[in-house]
């Protein structure tokens, strides 16, 4: 029985794909593995037992993945997986950043003993005079599975949209509309925006890559969105650009202590991915991920280890290398597995960044000392025996 610990509230239709062999435990120490969302785990004692931790969700900047890595725990995430549900927020924000609703809806709320609202918010509604998004100037920060579609949609609204995406993939750019002009500059991405979303994931290159000089770069009056993380836009800058007016509303998914205080700010709780669909398909991945890894040993969408898919064992035994990519590991595990006369039938070996991984099916069950051995290799981070 593999046991998995649960973090975070997972939806229950999420777990639907939880086959059998599996158990939740209420207890970290011991369990197999972790289904988590946006709890941070970093400085959390990892028992030895973890083999891994799927995260329901996009981002992992809670989770301290380089170093699980070496600890031989693969880190998981479903990309893509909420990415409509954000698309959805943050396209009805920027209508509202467009139209004084809240204002309006507020003046209605505030009128509702008056026995002439009606005419009183006739000769009122001037007040709450927005502009049209169409053929307004947005700036999108990062085409990834949410940004790609915020930009699209944008386009659809008859929006003059721009994308900057140094690392822009392959696919995301395969889903962008050809009328989202690509920019290779930030400043030159920001300058005379009428609108400016962020959708990078939280690292040391987009830590505050919104600052001052990006916001002053902006068209006076310009509304801005951040439901990527807190941190991706300077809050001193944009609390500064709020009080001179040079942004006229902020729009931010991250309750902080600042952006809770901050003028003409509206604040959701963390709540972009927050729609029944996101929370169970992100779940479903996860679980899916979690489970062909344990019972199989393939990684799919892990975030500190390599793609590697074999399918199912097909020899009597299955056994999984977590490693350093140096040179000559291949070489010492085989070397072992030839010393032991061990025939293998199918063998992988997948790198990425720092991390490495090697898997084979061998005709028979090695023995426990050919394991300690292969254990005993330098820079091996765990070896483990799927069957
Ligand atoms: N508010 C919420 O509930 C949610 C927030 N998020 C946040 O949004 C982030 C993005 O999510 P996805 O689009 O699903 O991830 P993704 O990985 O599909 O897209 C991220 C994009 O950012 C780009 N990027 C990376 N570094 C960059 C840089 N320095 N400058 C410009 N672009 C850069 C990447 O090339 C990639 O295309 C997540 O990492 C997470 O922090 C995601 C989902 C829900
Ligand atoms: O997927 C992400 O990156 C998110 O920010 C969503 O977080 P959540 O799972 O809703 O706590």
């Amino acid at each position: 029985m593999r046991t998995i610990k649960i973090i975070d509230d997972i939806v229950k239709d999420g777990l639907t794909t939880i086959g059998e062999g599996y158990e939740i435990t209420s207890d970290v120490e011991g369990a197999d593995a972790i289904l988590m969302r946006s709890t941070d785990i970093h400085g959390m004692d990892m028992p030895a037992s973890i083999r891994c931790i799927a995260r329901a969700g996009a981002g992992v900047n809670n989770i301290p993945h380089a170093e699980l890595a070496e600890r031989g725990i693969v880190v998981f995430n479903t990309p893509g997986a909420n990415s409509n549900a954000v698309k959805e927020l943050v396209i009805g924000l920027l209508m509202m950043g467009s139209r004084d609703v809240l204002g309006g809806m507020q003046w209605c709320r505030a009128h509702e003993d008056d026995p002439n609202a009606y005419a009183e918010a006739e000769a009122h509604k001037k007040a709450f005079v927005g502009r049209e998004v169409k053929g307004r100037k947005i700036g999108v920060v990062g085409l990834g599975a949410v940004g790609s579609k915020v930009a699209n949609a944008c386009v659809d609204l008859g929006m003059k949209v721009y994308g900057y995406d140094p690392y822009l993939s392959v696919d995301h750019a395969w889903q962008l509309y050809r009328d989202v002009t690509p920019i290779n500059d930030l400043d030159e991405l920001c300058r005379e925006c009428d609108y400016l979303t962020v959708h990078v994931p939280r690292k040391e290159d987009t830590v505050g890559m919104i600052g001052a000089e990006q916001l002053a770069l902006l068209n006076p009056g310009a509304v801005v969105l951040n439901y990527a993380r807190e941190d991706i836009i300077d809050e001193d800058a944009m609390e500064a650009a709020l009080a001179s007016g040079q942004v006229k509303q902020f729009f931010t998914d991250f309750a902080t202590p600042k952006s809770l205080h901050m003028p003409r700010t509206l604040v959701t709780p963390h709540s972009g991915a927050g729609t029944v669909e996101a929370e169970a398909s992100c779940a479903r991945m996860a679980v899916d991920e979690m489970c062909d890894y344990l019972a199989n040993g393939n990684i799919t969408n892990s975030v500190n280890f390599p793609e590697c898919h074999m399918g199912t064992c097909r020899g009597a035994s299955r056994i999984a290398c977590l490693h350093a990519n140096v040179p000559n590991m291949i070489g010492q595990i085989t070397a072992i597995l030839a010393d032991a006369s061990a025939n293998v039938q199918r063998m992988t070996n997948e790198n990425s960044g720092r991390a490495a991984y090697t898997m084979f099916d061998t005709d028979e069950h090695l023995e426990p000392q050919i394991i300690e051995r292969l254990r005993s290799i330098p820079n091996m981070w765990r070896v483990r025996v799927i069957q």
